[in-house]
C-alpha cells in the first residue's frame, strides 16, 4: 500500500474496465487486475469506476476485507483523512456495548484491578495474533488444533490459566508477565474465557483444549495418588498430552445416574475393568486420558482412563465444525489401575457435581461474551446498512430489538460478575454447596438470552445471517451453534431445576 496523494479528478479519469480506480473511505483503490477475481463480480465494480464507492462498499462488506486486500490501495485523497478506525491487536472496540462495562473508560468497577486490565490486553493480543488465524482456518477445514499452537499456549501458560486459580499457577509467569500467578483469581479466569471466545470460531473453540479444562480439574481436585496428579498435570499443562471428560452416553445425557459403562474390580483388586461406550466427548479423538464416569458395585465412580488399544474412538459430525473433535468412545475391557480412582468409590457423583460448577460457569462466561459480539455485529450493521434510503438503525423496530439484546447481555454479565466475586471468596467445597444452583440458573439465563439474541440478530441481518461468508458470518455461526452452550455441561431445563431444588434445600421448615 502506498500513501500517494491523489485528487478526486484524477481518480475520475480511471473509469474503464482495464483501468479501474475508486475511492473507499478517502483511500484510492486500483482494482484493474482484481475485477475478474472479485467474488461479487466485475459488473458492480465497473458501475462505480472512477467514483467514491464508500457507501456501496460498506453496505456489502466488513472492513477487514479492505485490510486483507490492502495491497490494492494506491493512495489517499489529497487533504482528506480516513474515518474508519483500524484496531491493532489488543485494542478495545469503540462500538457502544461491544465491551463489558468494566472496560469502558467512563465507568468504574468494584471487581477489576490494574493487573486484570493488563491481563485482558495481553490475552486479547495473544488470541488475535496466535489463535484467531488458526481458529478461522480450522473451523472451515474441520481439522484438529495444531501441536504448534498447543505449544505456544503451554509456553505462555494459557493452558495453565484455563484451569482457574490455584497452586498450579504459583510459580508461573503469565503471558510474559502480564500477571503474577499468585494474583490470578476467578476474575482473571473470566477474562481468559471471554477473550478466547473472540477468535469467533465456535467448533474450534471447543477443539482448543476444552476437554482439558473440564477433566484435568477433576484430577487436580480429586486424585488420591499425589504422583499421578502431579505427573498428569505436568504432561497436560506442558501440552505433551491431551485429555477429555467422558461422562455422557447414548443411554444417558444429563441424567448421570442412568449411565451404563461399568468398572468392575479385578480378582486381585489391583485394577478396574472398564467396559461401555461414551458419546459427544469433546476432544476425544486426540486425547491420551479420559476422565470417565462408570457404574461400580454400589454406585457411580470416576476413573482416569489412559488411552490403550482397548479404547476406540470415532468422530461424530455435529452442527458445528469437526475441529471440536466430538467423539464416540468405546471402552472394551480396559484395565485401569485402582490408584486412578478420583474421589471415593461409589461416591463419584460428588466428584462430577463439584467439577461441573467451573465448567458451567466458564460456559456462562463464554456464551455471554459471544452474545455481546453478536450485539456488536448488529450495532455495526444497523449503523452502516442503508435500506429504503436510510440507515437500518433509523427503523424503530430495529432499535427495539437492539434494546432487548443489549439488556440481556448486560444482565448476564452483571450476574456473572456477582457470582465470580462469590467464587473468589469461597472454598471449592463451599462453592459446590452454595453456588451450583446459582451457576445452573446463570448458565440457563445466559443461553436462553443467546436464543433470543440469535433469533433477533438473524432477522436484523436477513439473508446475510444465513450465509457463512461475508457480512453476516458471525451471526450465522452463532445462530447455528448457540445450542451447544444450551445443552453441553447440562441442559437448560435440568440446570434450571437444579437451581430451584438447591434453593429449596435452604428453605426453613417453618411455614412462612
Ligand atoms: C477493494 C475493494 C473491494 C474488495 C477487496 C472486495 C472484496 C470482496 C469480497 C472478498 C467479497 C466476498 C464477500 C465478503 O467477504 O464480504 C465481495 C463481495 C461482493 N462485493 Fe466486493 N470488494 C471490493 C469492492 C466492492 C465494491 C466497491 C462493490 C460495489 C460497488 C462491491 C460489490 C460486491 C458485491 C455485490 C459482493 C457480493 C456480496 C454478497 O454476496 O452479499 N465490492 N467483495
Amino acid at each position: 500500500m502506498t500513501t500517494d496523494s491523489l485528487t478526486r479528478e484524477e481518480v475520475g479519469k480511471h473509469n474503464s474496465e482495464d483501468d479501474l480506480w475508486f475511492i473507499v473511505d478517502h483511500k484510492v483503490y486500483d482494482v484493474s487486475d482484481f475485477i475478474d477475481a472479485h467474488p461479487g463480480g466485475s459488473v458492480v465494480l465497473e458501475q462505480v469506476a472512477g467514483q467514491d464507492a464508500t457507501q456501496a462498499f460498506y453496505n456489502l462488506h466488513r472492513h477487514e476485507v479492505l485490510q486483507q486486500y490492502s495491497k490494492l490501495c494506491i493512495g489517499i485523497i489529497d487533504g482528506e483523512k480516513p474515518e474508519v478506525i483500524e484496531l491493532q491487536p489488543g485494542d478495545l472496540s469503540q462500538v457502544p456495548y461491544a465491551e463489558p462495562s468494566w472496560l469502558a473508560p467512563q465507568y468504574k468497577s468494584p471487581y477489576f484491578t490494574e493487573s486484570h486490565h493488563r491481563l485482558r490486553k495481553a490475552m486479547r493480543k495473544f488470541v488475535e495474533i496466535h489463535i484467531k488465524p488458526e481458529a478461522q482456518e480450522k473451523e472451515k477445514t474441520g481439522e484438529f488444533i495444531s501441536q504448534e499452537l498447543i505449544d505456544k499456549m503451554a509456553n505462555a501458560n494459557v493452558l495453565a490459566m484455563r484451569m482457574g486459580p490455584g497452586k498450579h499457577l504459583h510459580n508461573r509467569t503469565l503471558l510474559d508477565g502480564a500477571m503474577d500467578g499468585k494474583e490470578f483469581d476467578y476474575f482473571s479466569d473470566l477474562i481468559i474465557s471471554q477473550e478466547l471466545v473472540r477468535a469467533n470460531a465456535r467448533g474450534f473453540q471447543d477443539g482448543n483444549m476444552a476437554g482439558m479444562t473440564i477433566s484435568l480439574s477433576a484430577v487436580i481436585a480429586w486424585a488420591n495418588d499425589e504422583e499421578l496428579k502431579q505427573r498428569v498435570a505436568e504432561e497436560v499443562l506442558s501440552g505433551k498430552k491431551k485429555m477429555c471428560l467422558a461422562i455422557t452416553e447414548a443411554f444417558a445425557g444429563s441424567d448421570v445416574a442412568g449411565l451404563r459403562t461399568t468398572a468392575e474390580l479385578s480378582e486381585d483388586g489391583q485394577h478396574y475393568i472398564v467396559r461401555g461406550t461414551k458419546k459427544w466427548i469433546t476432544n476425544g479423538m486426540f486425547s491420551d486420558y479420559f476422565v470417565t464416569g462408570c457404574k461400580t458395585k454400589n454406585g457411580f465412580s470416576v476413573l482416569l482412563v489412559e488411552k490403550t488399544e482397548d479404547v476406540e474412538v470415532k468422530l461424530i459430525k455435529t452442527s458445528y465444525s469437526t475441529a471440536a473433535a466430538t467423539t464416540y468412545v468405546e471402552f472394551n475391557n480396559v484395565k485401569v489401575p485402582v490408584k486412578n480412582l478420583l474421589g471415593e468409590e461409589d461416591k463419584g457423583f460428588t466428584v462430577i457435581m463439584s467439577n461441573f460448577n467451573h465448567e458451567r460457569w466458564m460456559m456462562a462466561c463464554m456464551v455471554s461474551r459471544w452474545s455481546r459480539t453478536v450485539v456488536e455485529e448488529c450495532l455495526k450493521w444497523a449503523h452502516q446498512r442503508i435500506v429504503f434510503g436510510k440507515p437500518l438503525i433509523s427503523q424503530p423496530v430495529i432499535r427495539q430489538k437492539l434494546a432487548r439484546m443489549i439488556s440481556l447481555v448486560e444482565a448476564s454479565q452483571a450476574w456473572l460478575e456477582q457470582i465470580t466475586y462469590q467464587m473468589n471468596h469461597m472454598s471449592y467445597k463451599d462453592q459446590a454447596k452454595n453456588l451450583s444452583g446459582p451457576i445452573g440458573l446463570l448458565k440457563t439465563f445466559a443461553t436462553r438470552s443467546a436464543h433470543e439474541i440469535a433469533d433477533d440478530a438473524t432477522n436484523i441481518f436477513g439473508g446475510r445471517g444465513l450465509t457463512q461468508t461475508g457480512m453476516g458470518n458471525i451471526v450465522e455461526m452463532f445462530h447455528r451453534t448457540y445450542k451447544f452452550d444450551a445443552i453441553l455441561g447440562g441442559a437448560e431445563e435440568v440446570l434450571a431445576d437444579l437451581g430451584v431444588r438447591q434453593a429449596m434445600r435452604f428453605m426453613p421448615n417453618a411455614k412462612l
